[in-house]
């Protein structure tokens, strides 16, 4: 168990309130989501929880537990924020915000409290370096949705030190999730490196009418898309053989998409307005019934495949 007890969640957002969820499954956790306008935590949490206990995961008497230790704060001068030994950054994805809110907060924090970044993209290195105490500094890149997805990738950066690490490592396993450290702050982390250089692929495949987006996805879900939580692709490799692999990739890397831009494609369909969920159409087109059966089938999935 770690040493953390008093968590401050700094952004009470669409991550900062599931992250707050999440540090709660801690008994002796109390958490602070401090937030410069106010934040309806309770109601949010409930809502978003709603499928968990509907489900059967959690009981009403649990989330009722859980959130009674889960309180708001508009005041960066409150007790929530100074007695803090974990703070877990959620605010806007914008680096001089992130700057000056963890100035703030070195002002106000403990020297020996932990700062943690939740940024997608932005390098933990760059938000940290104007703080004083750069050794107690990580990025923790929680995945939506923060309640269901596992992983937390724990960001080091140039100046993190192996206790800070190791807290945050133990502090990410306490809550339930699977922690993964990344040693080096490269864009994308681990897993979105993984992830987009697939994207790219498939763009790629039908930007050149090599299939239709149906096709691909298709062809997805229906081949190493399914057995991918059981099996990886460097377990995979050892199955099949790495001399194989070495063989495939002798052959086929070449004619593999290697751009370092965003597809053509993908730049027209920008141009167009073709923006996915948010506009009816990207790939393909969506209604506004189609848009809330898909996210709340990829929660009921998540929920199937992690409690059932
Ligand atoms: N949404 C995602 O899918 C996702 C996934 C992983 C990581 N993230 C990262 O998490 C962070 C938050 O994203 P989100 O989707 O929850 O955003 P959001 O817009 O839902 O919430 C951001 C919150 O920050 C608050 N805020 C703004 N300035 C603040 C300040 N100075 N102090 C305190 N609070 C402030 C806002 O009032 C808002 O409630 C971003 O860095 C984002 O990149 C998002």
């Amino acid at each position: 168990m770690s040493s953390v007890k008093n968590v401050l969640v700094c952004g009470g957002g669409l991550m900062g309130k599931n992250i707050a969820f999440v540090a709660s499954s801690v008994k002796e956790h109390n958490i602070t989501i401090y937030d410069v306008r106010p934040v309806d935590v309770e109601g949010g949490i409930r809502e978003t929880m709603k499928q968990l206990v509907e489900a059967g995961v959690i009981t009403e008497a649990e989330l009722d537990e859980r959130l009674s230790r889960i309180h708001f704060t508009e005041d960066m001068d409150s007790d929530g924020v100074k007695n803090a030994d974990l703070v877990i950054e959620a605010v806007f994805e914008d680096m001089t915000l992130k700057q000056e809110t963890f100035a703030k907060l070195e002002e106000r924090c403990r020297p020996d409290c932990i700062f943690c970044t939740n940024s997608s993209v932005m390098s933990p290195s760059e938000i940290s370096k104007n703080l004083k105490h750069r050794e107690r500094f990580v990025g923790t890149h929680f995945w939506n949705p923060g309640h269901l997805i596992p992983l937390v990738e724990v960001v080091r950066t140039d100046a993190t030190s192996d206790e800070t690490a190791d807290t945050v490592m133990k502090f990410m396993k306490d809550i339930g999730k699977e922690p993964c450290l990344c040693n080096k702050d490269v864009p994308g982390f681990i897993a979105n490196r993984l992830q987009h250089a697939l994207w790219r692929e498939a763009i790629s495949i039908v930007e050149h009418g090599i299939a239709d987006a149906p096709t691909v996805d298709k062809a997805i879900k229906n081949s190493f898309g399914l057995r991918l939580p059981q099996l990886a692709p460097l377990e995979n490799s050892d199955m099949v053989g790495t001399d194989l692999t070495y063989n495939i990739h002798n052959y086929v890397l070449k004619s593999i998409e290697d751009s370092h831009e965003p597809s053509p494609l993908l730049t027209k369909m920008k141009e167009e307005g073709k923006m996915g969920f948010k506009s009816g159409e990207g790939f393909y087109k969506w209604t506004p019934e189609q848009i809330k059966k898909c996210n709340e089938d990829l929660n009921a999935y998540l929920i199937k495949m992690l409690y059932k």
